[in-house]
């Protein structure tokens, strides 16, 4: 009989529906349930434990669901969510915040990087300087830090996922969440998830934010912080790649008198009439458009610009594969106001045929660049006077290349001021070298001895007026001829009269000697040949040897000029074997679809195809397929194209360097035409 009530619950005995039959092995018996003996077996424990477990399981999820129902109710009154997240400048202000507010001291977990342009906060670990000053300590914040702060508990926690970017790449997504609560509250944090604020009174969280981004300025001051979109996005979020630069001393920019002063001066009236452009219902952006050739201080400008300003610069490259018209309307949406929007290169947006194909027009064939990951012009267009865009941001655009642009990109309101940057003038050659080389120690060898240790002196190549060699084309200069190994004499005049013994003391060079050397590495070379940053290149080369540099200047151009006339014939050359390929290529469809002869009078000499027509068909019947590749089009050219080396013809000085002065944003001058900017057409 069984004598345990509760049993009897749980197991009720119905005579008619016996539960127990496949244990007793007799189907159809009624009365098959024997508790006294089921109590005896092992198992009948762990069923009683198993219960008393869960009713108390049961017990403590009602209380825990009693006390979210709690905070649910607290929150609801007192609470508002604060999340930062990676990839808005916002993020980067908390981080520093927190930075400085030493709240990672309790942190157990650091991210450390090699230290490197990119912008980390880090903390210093060690005192030591030397294990400090490699790498960057940046705690990650992963587990939850609280601190207090204007009487109130703050608590920080990050979290760090990993999303699909745009691109398809896996992507690191993270956010930083606050939780404050006044004092008398402390205690209900670390009940409490991390995403809330309890107070209602929301200026508490616009303080907290706006002393992080006034710290944040302060810090940042000696720097430029430059905001790369350089990895593809994910979901509805953006990710710049932020790092930073000390700031370009504007005097470092060497330009013409006026032009960057007179840019300076028109961002600053820019940002200061922001009330009238409000009133006049324009919309508050400016657009500058730098073009010229490569190595003339574009990028070095709106740098120095941004330096002066305190603004930071978002930059664009839209030559990537990921970037597209939604990537950049997503990118400008998150841009601050009082920033620098800058799109480098911008022509790399458009599609335009090949350099080399100038020659070739009206062939059927041609190369075309491939277009930019999907950025339309339309898309352009948007971004840069979209809604986005507007809120005192000033656009910056650079191309090499201003003949292939599109008009609608240069139209008033969206390129407002047009800046022309040319090579180096014989005055900025001047300037950069007196730049480099104000307060330099006078060259060991003009002291007697080598600057570098160790190091034989050189011997100075003499300048010699020999007939053969001199350069007479309209720009020469004396200078133009190439040196005579076999004689060595003094550098240059004035360099006899220093010591020629070793002197231990350095010498810096005076002003005077200064001009004099910078007027002879200046006379050197021809006004509009060289970049300045071939120059500087130069200079940066003989860093510690000033006088030599002055002296080996006149060398270096004959170098130069070789070597551009050697590229230049490769160039023609092989300019000429694609022009015979592409003929061929023509000539060999022609035949396939008319057979070997016109069926029409030849057209004019020159007009592509048709200067092999009247010969027997040189492929066969078969069009030959590899001979439509580029590869074997050269091979096959070699034989039949004679290549023709047209004579280097020295540049023709180009106009001087101009900034146009619209009256107003909409009163924009036309563009000059600009044939023969950078070697294009
Ligand atoms: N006018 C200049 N004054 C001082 N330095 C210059 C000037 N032009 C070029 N440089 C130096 O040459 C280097 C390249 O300059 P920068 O990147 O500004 O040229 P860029 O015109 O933007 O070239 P690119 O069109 O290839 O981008 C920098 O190190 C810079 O210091």
């Amino acid at each position: 009989m069984n004598t345990n009530p509760s049993l009897d619950v749980l197991v009720p005995r119905r005579p008619s529906r016996p539960l127990w039959d496949g244990i007793k092995g007799i189907p159809g018996s009624m009365q098959l349930v024997d508790i006294p003996r089921l109590q005896n077996t092992w198992a009948y424990g762990y069923v009683i434990d198993g219960l008393k477990y869960l009713a108390a399981g049961a017990v403590v999820d009602a209380i825990r669901r009693a006390f979210v129902w709690l905070y649910q109710r607290v929150k609801l009154r007192y609470s508002t969510s604060a999340e930062f997240v990676l990839g808005d400048p916002a993020y980067e202000w908390i981080v520093l915040f927190l930075t400085e507010n030493n709240v990672w001291q309790r942190s157990r977990d650091f991210r450390v990087t090699s230290k490197s342009s990119k912008l980390v906060y880090g903390v210093s670990v060690s005192a030591d300087p030397e294990i400090t000053g490699s790498a960057d300590y940046v705690p990650t914040y992963e587990s939850p830090q609280l601190f207090r702060w204007r009487g109130f508990w703050v608590e920080v926690q990050r979290y760090r996922a990993q999303v699909q970017g745009t691109g398809g790449q896996p992507q690191q997504a993270a956010a930083i969440f606050l939780t404050y609560a006044p004092a008398r509250y402390a205690l209900l944090l670390p009940l409490t998830p991390a995403q809330s604020v309890y107070t209602r009174n929301l200026s508490v969280l616009s303080e907290l934010v706006e002393e992080a981004h006034r710290g944040y300025r302060q810090k940042i001051k000696p720097y430029v912080t430059i905001f790369l979109a350089d990895s593809p996005s994910y979901g509805g979020s953006f990710l710049w790649n932020v790092k930073r630069k000390p700031h370009r001393p504007i005097e470092s920019i060497i330009l013409p008198d006026g032009i960057l002063d007179d840019l300076i001066s028109d961002a600053k009236r820019f940002f200061a009439s922001e009330a009238w452009y409000h009133r006049a219902g324009i919309p508050h952006r400016r657009g500058y458009l730098l073009f010229g050739p490569p190595g003339t201080g574009k990028s070095s400008t709106i740098h120095a610009v941004a330096g002066v300003l305190n603004l930071e610069i978002h930059s664009f490259s839209l030559s990537s594969a990921f970037v597209d018209d939604a990537f950049l309307h997503r990118a400008t949406a998150t841009i601050p106001k009082r920033s620098i929007v800058l799109v480098e290169d911008i022509d790399c947006a458009l599609p335009s045929r090949e350099e080399d194909d100038d020659s070739d027009a009206g062939s059927p064939i041609r190369r075309e660049r491939p277009r930019a990951g999907g950025v339309t012009l339309s898309g352009l267009l948007n971004m840069i006077d979209g809604i986005g865009s507007e809120e005192g941001k000033l656009f910056f655009a650079t191309t090499n290349y201003v003949d292939r642009l599109d008009p609608a990109l240069m139209r008033p309101g969206r390129i407002d001021r047009r800046v022309r940057y040319t090579l180096a003038t014989g005055a900025q050659a001047r300037g950069l070298f007196e730049r480099l080389f104000k307060d330099a120690e006078v060259d060991g060898e003009a002291r007697g001895g080598s600057a570098f240790e160790g190091e034989e002196p050189q011997a100075v190549p003499v300048i010699t007026l020999d007939a053969e060699k001199i350069d007479n084309s309209p720009h020469a200069r004396p200078l133009d001829v190439a040196p005579d190994p076999d004689r060595a004499e003094p550098t240059s005049p004035g360099v006899s009269e220093l010591p020629t013994t070793a002197d231990p003391a350095p010498r810096t060079l005076t002003d005077t000697r200064l001009t004099e050397l910078a007027q002879q590495f200046a006379a050197a070379m021809r006004d509009y040949e060289f970049s300045t940053a071939e120059l500087q290149g130069y200079l940066l080369s003989n860093r510690e040897r000033p006088v030599a540099a002055a002296a080996e200047m006149g060398a270096w151009v004959v170098r130069q000029r070789a070597e551009r006339q050697e590229k230049a014939e490769l160039k023609a050359e092989r300019k000429e074997r694609m022009r015979a390929t592409r003929a061929k290529m023509e000539a060999a469809r022609f035949q396939q679809h008319y057979g070997a002869y016109p069926p029409f009078p030849p057209p004019p000499l020159g007009m592509g195809i048709m200067p092999f027509l009247p010969s027997p068909p040189v492929f066969g019947g078969d069009v030959d397929v590899a001979a439509a590749s580029p590869a074997a089009g050269e091979a096959a050219a070699g034989t039949t194209a004679a290549p023709a080396s047209p004579p280097v013809v020295p540049p023709p000085p180009p106009p001087p360097l101009d900034l146009q002065h619209p009256a107003s944003p909409l009163d924009v001058p036309p563009l000059p035409k600009l044939n023969g900017i950078n070697g294009t057409a």
